[in-house]
């Protein structure tokens, strides 16, 4: 489903990644692993068509992202590192705000499900009230209103507390499976990373994480 070519990034001179190639298929989690600052929410940010690699090829479904991204940014879901969601609406009021953005539409019924399916049934309750890892929930659902087959996600579990992290861990194995998902997302968690990921993709030099991981890197 995803192909990288010799994918290269540099800011100024120096060189985030260099001649990176990765290929994945649909129902796979990828975990992204790497020390602060190696470049994984530079590379999340280039699968999710946010941000251009100043060298190499990205394809979804054969399709490549240069001629492609438009389409390719329809079935792509992305939830960013910082949680972006506004915090004077209600938990409700913010999916049908995100739902008016979508390419698929959803009742509200379906919008509740998604809640519920995600272990966040607070409807009416106001962001600005929610805990860190229900806004992380949250954020996630609203990722997920278009129905995107690719689904990045840059560390939804940084910061929560271990009942939250292992929710969100069984729901994106759930929707891996059921959905047939491609999903890749970073964490500095290893206990995590080992527990849902079927494999993980090593940014940077660091021979850390080759060793603590070696079962992982297929
Ligand atoms: N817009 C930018 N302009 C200049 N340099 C940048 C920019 N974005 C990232 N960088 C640099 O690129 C490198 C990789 O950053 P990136 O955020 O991708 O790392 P990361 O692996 O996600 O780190 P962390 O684990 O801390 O989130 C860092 O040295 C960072 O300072």
């Amino acid at each position: 489903m995803l192909k990288v070519t010799e994918l290269s990034k540099s800011y100024g001179k120096r060189k985030v990644f260099d001649n990176l190639n990765i290929t994945a298929e649909r129902g796979e989690i990828i975990g992204l692993v790497g020390e602060n600052g190696a470049g994984k929410s530079t590379l999340l940010k280039i699968l999710a068509t946010l941000s251009k690699p100043d060298d190499g090829e990205v394809f979804l479904n054969d399709q490549s992202y240069k001629k492609h991204y438009r389409a390719h940014r329809k079935i792509i879901g992305y939830v960013p590192q910082n949680i972006a969601v506004w915090e004077d609406l209600t938990v409700l009021e913010n999916m049908k705000f995100f739902e008016k953005l979508s390419p698929v539409k959803k009742s509200v019924k379906e919008m509740k499900h998604l809640l519920d399916n995600i272990q966040l049934d607070r409807y009416k309750t106001r962001v600005s009230q929610l805990s860190g890892g229900m806004k992380r929930k949250l954020n996630l659902a609203i990722s997920l209103i278009h129905e995107p087959e690719f689904l990045l996600l840059d560390e939804p579990t940084a910061g929560i507390d271990l009942k939250s992290r292992i929710e969100i861990g069984e729901f994106l194995k759930n929707l891996a499976r059921n959905n047939n998902m491609l999903i890749m997302y970073t964490s500095h968690d290893m206990n995590e990373i080992k527990e849902v990921c079927d494999r993980v993709i090593i940014i940077g030099e660091d021979n850390f994480y080759r060793e603590l991981l070696s079962d992982y890197m297929v």
